[in-house]
């Protein structure tokens, strides 16, 4: 093995784990939070709402299969969810330095080193993600040698880091869409391109209000959704409007923000491809992808919004609809990558909603 170099994660409860350095060998300090997802880090590494965060994948095998090489579809990645490694580091309980793959251009190890991400493994993931359970999502630091101080992400504006700064345009659809982009995974941009779109994607804090589109969208994103004051105070001014409005995840956060319902932190947060939900009202459930650590407190939403999707394992808001206008929202992502595909039609609701908003 090349690289057998011994590195440390430590909690803020202090406990301390010892393990073997893969991918850069630097010391990180973040939120540490766990996915049980099965597969997927290609994708899950890339996904700008894992900014800040030390994942735990409670897979006990990561890095058979490789990475691929990166492929553009339009102009975004046909395969990643972003330009480039959004977590901050990667725990592991075996990291498989052999990979193999039709698909594979390079190791897990040598993608993280190219991003300088640190990544540890001979971690017992079990105990650790219990421990998470138990106690909560902790702040926790990878020691690479030297030792840094922990951070709570969750003070920063992550928003605003991951956003693009730029103005861009996608396809040459009938429907004009607003995506307003808080670190929106790339997915979302191609399962509206698969569609009948002219998508222009504005930064976070872009005054979107100025536009004049057929479809508004919010996409998801790191970090506390009260971060985004700039977003939530445009968001207030779309709402008086009657535009069809759809949102995903962070944007389901800051609709129901804006419609003046509240948000909490959950205990340990939901991060895995198969979280059942049950579309209210109805028998209804779909096994979702989700990666989220905030919620709607669903006790708060005002007498015109009500629960679109429910939680089936704690009950929690994973989705919401304003009773007349056209305008909802889901915690989970219907654009999977990865995950399970089956809310996808969630996209086509949208534009059927925005045809009727033009028709009408
Ligand atoms: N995937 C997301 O958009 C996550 C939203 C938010 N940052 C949360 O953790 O709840």
């Amino acid at each position: 093995m090349e690289n057998t170099k011994q590195v440390k994660l430590i909690l803020e409860d202090g406990t301390e784990i010892e393990g073997t350095s893969f991918g850069a060998f630097t010391s990180v300090a973040g939120e540490v939070v766990f996915s049980t997802a099965m597969t997927g880090y290609p994708e899950n590494l890339t996904d700008p709402s894992f900014a800040g965060q030390i994942l735990v994948l409670t897979y006990p095998m990561v890095g058979n299969y490789g990475v691929p090489g990166e492929e553009l579809y339009e102009s975004i990645s046909k395969i990643f969810e972003s330009d480039k490694i959004h977590i901050a580091g990667l725990v592991v309980n075996y990291y498989s330095e052999e990979h193999s793959h039709w698909n594979a251009a390079k190791s897990l190890g040598d993608w993280l080193a190219e991003y300088n991400i640190p990544g540890i493994f001979g971690v017992d993931t079990r105990m650790l993600t219990k421990k998470l359970r138990e106690k909560g999502a902790m702040l926790g630091k990878i020691v690479a040698g030297e030792d840094i101080e922990l951070h709570d992400p969750n003070q920063d504006n992550l928003v605003a880091q991951v956003s693009q700064p730029e103005v861009q345009h996608y396809g040459s659809g009938q429907h004009k869409i607003v995506l307003v982009d808080c670190g929106t995974k790339t997915n979302i941009i191609r399962c509206f391109l698969e569609r009948d779109v002219e998508l222009i994607r504005v930064p976070w804090d872009y005054d979107f209000t100025k536009i004049d589109y057929d479809g508004l969208f919010l996409s998801n994103g790191p970090g506390d959704p009260k971060m985004c004051e700039a977003t939530i105070g445009h968001l207030q001014t779309a709402l008086q409007q009657d535009k069809p409005i759809f949102g995903i995840c962070l944007g389901n956060q800051l609709m129901s923000l804006a419609a003046g319902a509240d948000t909490f932190k959950l205990k340990y947060g939901h991060r895995s491809h198969n979280q059942p939900v049950l579309l209210t009202g109805t028998k209804r459930s779909f096994i979702t992808s989700q990666n989220h650590g905030f919620a709607v407190d669903t006790a708060t939403l005002p007498a015109e919004w009500t629960m679109l999707f429910e939680n089936l394992n704690d009950g929690t808001c994973e989705g919401i609809k304003h009773k007349t206008k056209p305008f909802f929202s889901t915690q989970f992502h219907p654009e999977a990558a990865g995950g399970p595909e089956d809310t996808e039609y969630l996209f086509d609701d949208f534009l059927t909603a925005v045809a009727d908003y033009k028709n009408r």
